[in-house]
């Protein structure tokens, strides 16, 4: 089995990654909080964690990862926008107003990053339905002397965790001179953490055993993570600047209520998308949104999903790094090439099977040494050289590219959904040679023999289904069936001229 190897934030070193269990590889990614669209920086993490998430399962089968990227769907940002709403004279309880802000942005949020490729986690809690986790694992602390409660909030006593620091590799001392900590009356200690607050009348709030209140951020992901992948899991993620305070008092509180569990082993950060040198984000007000670059503003033209991932993966993930538009011509330009190869071979079609285009191993390798994307990229550039085919799909579709997708936007070829010649709408327009006509014919009888096949599951009459299949066989046609459904696969005696009758 191929050895991934991740750079562990926790040793500061790139370590063979071990699984605590192989058939149920666990990763947890903290997500947006969602009170408004998500920025370009916003879309890095979840880019390059999903081209880890898909490593994963190549490596260790599809069924056999976790991952687990929640919504923090409580926060004052998100009561803001609603209460400004109300103002404005939006109808309904501010309740709603919240509910109908979250929802919004989670749709916006889901739209976009399917629009960068990246797959939907298998789970994406939404912290408010895990109030009750955090409420019980906030108690625990209490009893534990890890936490304490005062003047309505619960408080992280951070000097009872004797580990505090070790992800930033740093003590409590030196951090407290670094870091602008809240001094609140009713703490025993500056570095101490919220874990429970009060909330004011009219805002959201939950009964507790510390009065009505809500969550503190770092909680949540804490309970989420625990209740979705247990005490112990193999791979926590997110930005570097998520590391301290978040991550290191997600650390503290998860070890301190659950001793018996090691919590997170593997700790990835990626680095920043800058501008001008700086991290973009919503407070410096140096950012534009995904949806922006998609769809084009102020004037520019859009950009193509495929091209911002591209781009984003020819920086390795712990580089910090700037979005330009020579970057985002460069990519455009090398999907293009890829495209109108991909357009004109009649071997990638929808006949094809996904099974029969694999990665090479010296592609995985290159993702597997600690996600090597730009390397992966530039195989990737060889295979398209060399003419490819096959290693050249293979390695789109591990990346997170759609080979398909990629003939409709980006080559020459026109696909007409609206066609009627083929059910599939897959059809090309602009080349009558011979290369062109025979994935027309192709697709038209992979859609047939489809569609037959679909009918004989209904009908129990297998009999057309087997004709057909010899006819092909006969043709020069590898015929595939599974579960999944139907592969062709011409092979080299393939002879078009005998599928003339079919
Ligand atoms: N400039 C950036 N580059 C890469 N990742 C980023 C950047 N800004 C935020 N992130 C990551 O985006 C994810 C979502 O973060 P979150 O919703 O807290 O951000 P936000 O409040 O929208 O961003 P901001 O930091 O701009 O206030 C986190 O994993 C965070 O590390
Ligand atoms: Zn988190």
């Amino acid at each position: 089995m191929t050895q991934i190897r991740l750079r562990n934030s926790l040793t500061r070193k790139v370590e063979d990654f071990r699984p605590i269990d192989a058939d149920n590889v666990r990763m947890y990614l903290c997500g947006p909080t969602v009170y408004d669209r998500a920025h370009l920086g916003n879309a890095r993490p979840v880019v390059v964690f999903d081209v880890l998430y898909r490593l994963l399962r190549h490596v260790y089968g599809p069924e056999h990862v976790t991952y687990v990227r929640n919504f923090t769907d409580v926060d004052d940002k998100i009561n803001a926008t609603a209460l400004a709403r109300k103002e404005a004279g939006a109808e309904g309880s501010l309740e709603e107003l919240i509910r109908a802000r979250t929802e919004e942005t989670i749709g916006w949020y889901h739209a976009d990053m399917d629009a960068l490729g990246a797959l939907r986690p298998d789970q994406e809690p939404r912290a408010t339905d895990y109030i009750g986790a955090m409420i019980a694992m906030i108690e625990t602390l209490i009893e534990d002397g890890h936490a304490y409660a005062a003047e309505g909030h619960v408080l992280f006593r951070v000097r009872s965790y004797k580990d505090y620091g070790a992800l930033s590799g740093r003590t409590v001392d030196d951090m407290m001179a670094g870091a602008r900590v809240e001094v609140a009356p009713f703490k025993e200690d500056p570095m101490d953490f919220v874990l429970w607050k009060p909330s004011d009348e009219g805002l959201p709030g939950w009964e507790s055993p510390w009065g009505r209140g809500r969550p503190g951020w770092h909680i949540e992901c804490s309970a989420m993570s625990y209740e979705l992948l247990g005490a112990s899991f193999d791979i926590h993620g997110g930005g570097i600047d998520l590391q301290f305070p978040h991550h290191e008092n997600e650390i503290a509180q998860s070890c301190c209520a659950h001793p018996e569990g090691s919590f997170a082993n593997y700790w990835l950060h990626n680095e920043m998308l800058q501008v001008e040198g700086k991290k973009m984000s919503k407070s410096l007000g140096n950012f534009f949104t995904v949806r922006d670059l998609l769809d084009g503003h102020d004037g520019e033209k859009g950009i193509p999903g495929e091209v911002i991932r591209f781009v984003f993966l020819q920086t390795h993930y712990t580089k910090p790094m700037d979005w330009t538009a020579e970057k985002a011509r460069q990519a455009e330009r090398t999907l293009r090439r890829i495209a109108e190869f991909l357009a004109a071979d009649p071997l990638t079609k929808p006949w094809i099977g996904r099974r029969y285009a694999k990665p090479p191993q010296e592609f995985i390798d290159a993702l597997s040494n600690d996600l090597n994307t730009s390397l992966a990229l530039s195989l990737v550039r060889k295979y398209l050289k060399e003419r490819d085919e096959f290693k050249l799909i293979g390695a789109l579709r591990l990346l997170g590219f759609d080979d398909q997708a990629l003939v409709q936007k980006f080559s020459q070829f026109q696909f007409a959904a609206s066609s009627n010649e083929f059910s599939s709408g897959f059809r090309m327009s602009t080349r009558g040679d011979e290369a062109s006509e025979n994935p027309n014919r192709m697709t038209e009888l992979y859609n047939r023999f489809s569609e037959m096949r679909k009918e004989a599951m209904e009908t129990k009459d297998f009999a057309p289904v087997d004709a057909m299949k010899q006819a092909l066989v006969a043709a020069g046609v590898e015929v595939r069936m599974s579960k999944d459904g139907v592969e062709l696969l011409p092979g080299p005696d393939f002879d078009p001229a005998k599928l003339e009758g079919l």
